[in-house]
């Protein structure tokens, strides 16, 4: 609660990054010595080929009976068998144990950054988020499966060639090592340009991503004003940004390519001419030169590879940076990161655990503002007793919303306190707030559900929708609970999608809970059954409710009048009614105007 609202999103160092990777493979080191292994099989097969042809030279260079061939032919046919099984096996395995560790990965990320304080993700701006759960993180995978592959084999087989070629003869590998330092500068040059060229494109892909995002969040407002071609400019300068990187990007990868080429002929080069002065002076005979330039030409491949994947490897290890970054976040407690992606639903136990428990809301010597310069509450007190219902009432744009969302832990405080609170102590219990707007994810209501609560069973989600009231409804939909809701599916109303963000919390059975909700007409059918679902499901909880009609406060055991960021006004509702004062005039004007009973005190 003491972060402050404006740290962008960060980008980890490599020993955070290693400190997240390395555990995750270790699970599977088992299959990834099994695939290393393969890979050096793998290499030694495929030296075995260059070796066979430079023996049949041998061999046709002594006039040899042509019977003494089938050796080195039975050993090129099982030396390229060889190397394609080893290969394949070393491929499959690989994957099998890296793939897991990068879906692990994603899927911590992910969650990490749902449980993120708004605050940070806008600091950062939503598409920094979206670009780094999307974008990088396809980067990581596909690298981790494809360049991460081919990097391992290449490597392995460039070390293992060499010594072959050592083996031959040492003059070989030294005349192979002229090409060393060609190599060395272009990946050196590569390098250093590169970098920060990937760096760039991913930084205006992220700014790309935001422009695209913010003109479709705000689409209405945008037709409604006409504001669509200064939105399609704000894209098209954000798209030529990163297609300007994009350039870059090929014309420094063009470059490196032909001094890799360059290295090669240099190489190649130098090997022919030490065999050549070799067997000509009778130091070596003509198939071990002849294998030694075979085994130069097969490093090509190899090289090529190694350094040819550097790019993407690199671009990968960006994002992996941007990825792990969100994981530390230093908003986020130590327990997102320690989770095992297996059970998402630790905050849901704990909240059951706590459940019973008295757990009641404070907020003391509050203050906040979504700008350093503008304080939106200031020094603000406030103490919900465990199993109390409070009703928080006043103007628009008073901060009734945001006491909300920051005692409910998705805005830091910048000053004091705010939150849950065990015997009078902050705790960690979350409190869920359902918004004005409850959102409905494309999926179907089941799926919809278990958001709050992964694991729940059938018998679960159907008690959730019985309490709140909405089995019903949801049972008469085409395919019941299972049918597809949100984009693309059944639409659902407003109040539907709202009488849902109730059942998800009944589900999350949280010890204390916040609600926001406007949508429903003061007196309609709606307004009648939502308020039916939030009392069955405020029943023994601690409750924060902001009330847009007065009915709602006038139904809480306690009701606080906000103006201007300030508590001005706290008691029961018939008290404060009785001392005449903003309440009073307040709900003199609602009764007048809805023409409502006085209801009984207390929820019951
Ligand atoms: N995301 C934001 N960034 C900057 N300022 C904000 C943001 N959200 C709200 N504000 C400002 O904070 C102040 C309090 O707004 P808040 O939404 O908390 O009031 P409210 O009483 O809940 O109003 P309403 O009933 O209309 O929701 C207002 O001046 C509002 O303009």
């Amino acid at each position: 609660m003491t972060q402050r609202a404006s740290t962008p999103l960060p980008i980890a160092d490599s020993r955070a990054v290693r400190a997240v990777i390395w555990p995750l493979l270790r699970r599977h080191r088992g299959i990834l010595a099994a695939a290393l292994l393969a890979l050096i099989a793998a290499s030694v097969c495929g030296l075995a080929g260059p070796a066979a042809i430079g023996w049949i030279t041998e061999l046709i260079a002594t006039g040899t009976d042509p019977v003494a061939l089938l050796g080195p032919g039975a050993l090129l046919l099982i030396a390229g068998l060889g190397q394609a099984g080893f290969g394949w096996l070393a491929t499959v395995a690989l994957s099998r144990g890296i793939q897991p560790g990068v879906a692990t990965l994603r899927e911590e990320t992910v969650a990490a950054a749902l449980t993120l304080p708004l605050a940070s993700v806008e600091a950062g701006g939503t598409g920094d988020l979206v670009s780094r759960v999307s974008g990088d993180a396809e980067e990581v995978s596909e690298a981790a499966s494809g360049a991460f592959v081919a990097f391992a084999g290449a490597g392995i087989t460039i070390a293992i060639t060499l010594a072959g070629l050592a083996t031959l003869d040492w003059r070989f590998a030294l005349a192979g090592a002229l090409a060393i330092p060609v190599q060395a500068f272009a990946l050196r040059r590569y390098l250093r340009v590169s970098g920060p060229i990937y760096a760039g494109g991913r930084r205006a892909d992220g700014v790309r991503a935001g422009a695209i995002l913010t003109a479709f969040s705000a689409l209405p407002t945008v037709r409604a004003f006409g504001l669509g071609g200064r939105e399609r400019a704000r894209i098209a300068a954000a798209s030529e940004a990163s297609m300007t990187w994009e350039f870059s990007a090929v014309r420094t990868a063009t470059i490196f390519y032909a001094r890799l080429n360059l290295a090669e002929w240099i190489g190649l080069a130098a090997i022919l001419s030490a065999g050549y002065l070799l067997v000509t002076t009778g130091e070596v005979p003509l198939g071990a030169a002849v294998t030694a330039a075979l085994f130069f030409a097969g490093l090509f491949d190899p090289i090529n590879t190694v350094l040819g994947v550097f790019g993407t490897l690199q671009r990968a290890a960006a994002g992996l940076a941007r990825l792990v970054g969100v994981l530390t976040h230093p908003a986020l407690s130590g327990d997102a990161r320690d989770a095992d992606a297996g059970d998402g639903d630790d905050a849901t136990a704990e909240a059951a655990s706590s459940r019973g428990h008295a757990i009641g809301l404070a907020a003391r010597g509050l203050g906040f503002g979504y700008h350093e310069s503008l304080a939106i509450l200031s020094d603000l007190n406030l103490e919900v007793a465990p199993g109390e219902h409070l009703a928080i009432v006043g103007e628009s744009g008073s901060g009734k919303s945001t006491l909300a969302a920051v005692i409910a832990g998705q805005r830091a405080a910048t000053l004091g306190f705010a939150g849950p609170v065990l015997a009078g102590q902050p705790t960690d219990t979350p409190v869920p707030l359902v918004a004005q707007e409850g959102h409905v994810f494309a999926g179907s209501v089941a799926e919809n559900l278990l958001i709050a609560r992964p694991g729940a069973t059938a018998e679960q989600l159907e008690a959730a929708l019985m309490l709140v009231g909405a089995r019903g409804w949801v049972s008469a939909l085409p395919d019941g609970i299972y049918t597809r809701v949100g984009g693309g599916g059944f639409a659902l109303t407003a109040e539907r999608a709202q009488h849902l963000a109730l059942a998800r919390i009944a589900l999350l059975d949280p010890p204390a809970v916040i609600l926001d909700e406007a949508t429903a007409e003061a007196g309609s059918d709606a307004a009648r059954i939502l308020d039916r679902a939030a009392e069955a499901l405020l029943a023994g909880r601690t409750a924060l409710v902001i009330a847009h009609r007065l009915d709602q406060a006038a139904r809480a055991d306690r009701v606080i009048v906000m103006e201007d960021g300030r508590i001005i006004e706290d008691g029961p509702h018939a008290d404060l009614v009785a001392a005449g004062g903003r309440y009073a005039s307040l709900w003199s004007a609602w009764s007048g105007s809805n023409g409502a009973a006085e209801p009984k005190p207390g929820h019951g």
